[in-house]
């Protein structure tokens, strides 16, 4: 892989979006910090001078006895550089405090940004976009490690002061000689801007690997997570997956022991520098301390403000906390501007009852994002609403992406679906939601309690425990809950102590729950892909019972391989490249004596077979 490239000054780029945000966080603060800066460069600077002056009076002072005007003076700047100092100690403890305090709570500021973000978008592509999940990574980061904007600001607060102070030492060296001030004047910010270029591009480094970290991370995570332990224990796959993981970790740290290091050409040439304008100013002093062309006091003065030069921190762990703090700043910024151009506004109210007609597919496409070939290819399909549909064919014909579609996961590519007329595109995603009860096939397993995953289905409703139950009796549950240690309470994980987990069976039981939870909160449309995939026979044909008293008068969309299940929906369609190819009722189907009819007899002859062997 290529070593990064940077953009010209990415650094300062990058610490001018840490700055720009101070001011969100607090406008006071941000001014605080601005002052304790000036203060914690200006007063040491007052202290420097006032230094130097009494060294050059100390001499006339003695010479000249106590209550002398020499000796006057002389307390007056011993007098203002003890001021100059104690005020400089507080400012700098005042100065870093208000840096911390800024820095955790840009922090806070950048996390919550990106998680709104992240949630903006209507739909999940976003979320299996290579390069947005590289983005994400490197923020979820955020924190982590030494990318921490949380030391940009505490690098900025140590840095800034001292980079006033080291313009303030050329400005009083410029009182020497005019060229010596220029030249350090523009030499330390050129020194800084170099350091920071290449901090940058070693900082890059890590970021630019974000993908191949996503997979050397996600191999760790096999290793140690609880869910695939069962798969790679029986598939004896630890020792490749440590073997995969240790290569790719060893390609990474050779990649950086080439790339994530200091230039040595900058190295040399900063430190090179330094020292020739070093000894060269110290040389000129010298010069003009000797032959008398500069007063005692003043050459003090000078030597305090060449010193002060070197408090200045262009090339240590504070400078390159900058650049790498900074960095990711950008990065989150630039994942919020692109995550919001998806975003788009409601231009249409979905009528109050909808659907109490129909939701209509018209003429729809769609295909996978980055993907070439449609999975629904100009589809037209009616659903009257308060009926059953059921949506069979065979796997990858499209009927996930049908209903991921209706529930406005992704939006079609082509064509458009409505409600009751109203085009779906065109309506608050989140209004059209509250409408929908959906389970999909691959539904999630909260390690949460039983009271969450369940209430999950309507959370505006989690309080209302009879509500719960009652979503629980017809999916015959109840008994089970109430004989876990802590009933409703108990964590559905074994990784949590006093928690417990399920079978496949019981889990759907409790998915299903949930869905039937978003009905009684109100769902008018119910979808259900495989929901019974994990249940026997009986208790599938039990449960789908239930669920037609409880579902009757609801516009219930089933995907399902099992045709004792669909055979009951009062409409069935047979899906087959994206398209509908076959509509009707079974009976209709059976009389028609396509796919779906040959489906059912070979799935019916194959259960009637099995029973008869059965003993
Ligand atoms: N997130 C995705 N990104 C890209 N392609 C996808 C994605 N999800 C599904 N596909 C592809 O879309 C096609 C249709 O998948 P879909 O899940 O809709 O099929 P299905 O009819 O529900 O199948 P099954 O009966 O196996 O559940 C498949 O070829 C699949 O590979």
């Amino acid at each position: 892989m290529a070593p990064p490239e940077t953009r010209r000054f990415e650094s300062g780029r990058a610490v001018l979006a840490v700055v720009r945000l101070l001011p969100r966080i607090s406008r006071p603060r941000t001014a605080l910090f601005a002052a304790t800066t000036l203060l914690t460069a200006a007063l040491p600077l007052a202290m420097t001078i006032a230094t130097g002056l009494l060294i050059g009076a100390v001499p006339a002072a003695a010479d000249a006895g106590p209550g002398s005007p020499e000796a006057r003076d002389a307390y007056l700047l011993l007098a203002a550089g003890v001021a100059a100092l104690l005020l400089g100690r507080l400012a700098a403890h005042l100065h870093d405090a208000v840096a911390f305090n800024l820095g955790r709570d840009l922090e806070l500021l950048l996390q919550d940004r990106l998680l709104a973000a992240v949630a903006r978008p209507v739909g999940i592509a976003h979320l299996e976009d290579d390069e947005v999940l590289a983005l994400l990574r490197i923020a979820r980061q955020l924190g982590a490690d030494f990318i921490r904007p949380e030391r940009a600001i505490r690098g900025l607060a140590a840095i800034a002061p001292e980079f006033l102070a080291a313009a303030g030492a050329s400005t009083v060296l410029a009182f020497f000689n005019i060229w010596i001030g220029l030249v350090w004047l523009v030499a330390w910010p050129a020194i800084f801007i170099a350091m920071q270029a290449d901090y940058t591009r070693v900082g890059k480094t890590a970021y630019l690997r974000s993908t191949e970290m996503r997979e050397t991370e996600y191999l760790r995570d096999l290793a140690i997570t609880a869910e695939p332990a069962k798969e790679i224990r029986v598939w004896g796959l630890m020792g490749w997956l440590l073997g995969r993981y240790d290569r790719q970790w060893n390609e990474r740290m050779a990649y950086s022991d080439r790339h994530q290091r200091l230039r040595p050409a900058t190295a040399v040439g900063v430190i090179g520098t330094l020292l020739l304008l070093t000894v060269a100013t110290a040389l000129a002093l010298a010069d003009a301390g000797l032959t008398g062309a500069v007063g005692f006091s003043a050459l003090a003065v000078y030597l305090v403000a060449l010193t002060t030069m070197f408090n200045f921190s262009a090339f240590d762990d504070t400078a390159a906390f900058l650049s790498l703090g900074s960095l990711p700043v950008p990065k989150v910024l630039a994942l919020e501007d692109r995550l919001t151009e998806d975003r788009r506004e409601a231009t249409a109210e979905l009528p109050a009852a909808a659907p109490a007609h129909a939701i209509r597919f018209e003429a729809v496409d769609f295909a996978y994002p980055g993907a070439e070939r449609a999975v629904i290819a100009g589809l037209d399909l009616e659903i009257e609403a308060g009926t059953s549909l059921a949506i069979v064919g065979h796997n990858g014909a499209g009927k996930t992406s049908l209903v991921k579609l209706l529930a406005g996961l992704y939006a079609p590519t082509g064509g458009r679906i409505t409600a009751d007329g109203t085009d779906l595109a065109a309506v608050d995603p989140a209004a059209w939601r509250t409408r929908l009860s959906a389970l999909f096939q691959d539904f999630t397993r909260y390690q949460l309690t039983v009271r969450d995953n369940i209430a999950f289905g309507a959370p505006h409703l989690a309080g209302d425990t009879d509500l719960i139950w009652k979503a629980c009796e017809p999916m015959g549950i109840r008994a089970l809950i109430e004989s876990l240690p802590k009933g409703l309470d108990t964590v559905l994980s074994s990784e949590y102590g006093g928690g417990t987990d399920l079978s496949g069976g019981q889990w759907q039981r409790i998915a299903l729950a949930r869905a039937l939870f978003a009905v009684q909160a109100g769902a008018k449309v119910l979808i259900l892909d495989e929901p019974a995939a994990a249940l026997d026979v009986r208790a599938e044909a039990d449960l789908y019972e239930q669920f037609l008293d409880i579902t009757a008068g609801l516009t219930t969309i089933v995907i399902s391989h099992r045709f004792s299940t669909v055979r009951r929906a009062d409409r069935i369609v047979v899906l087959d490249g994206g398209r509908v190819v076959e509509d009707g009722t079974h009976d209709d189907l059976m009389a028609l004596g396509g796919r779906y009819a040959d489906a059912f007899t070979l799935q019916a002859d194959r259960l009637a077979r099995s029973s008869q062997e059965q003993p």
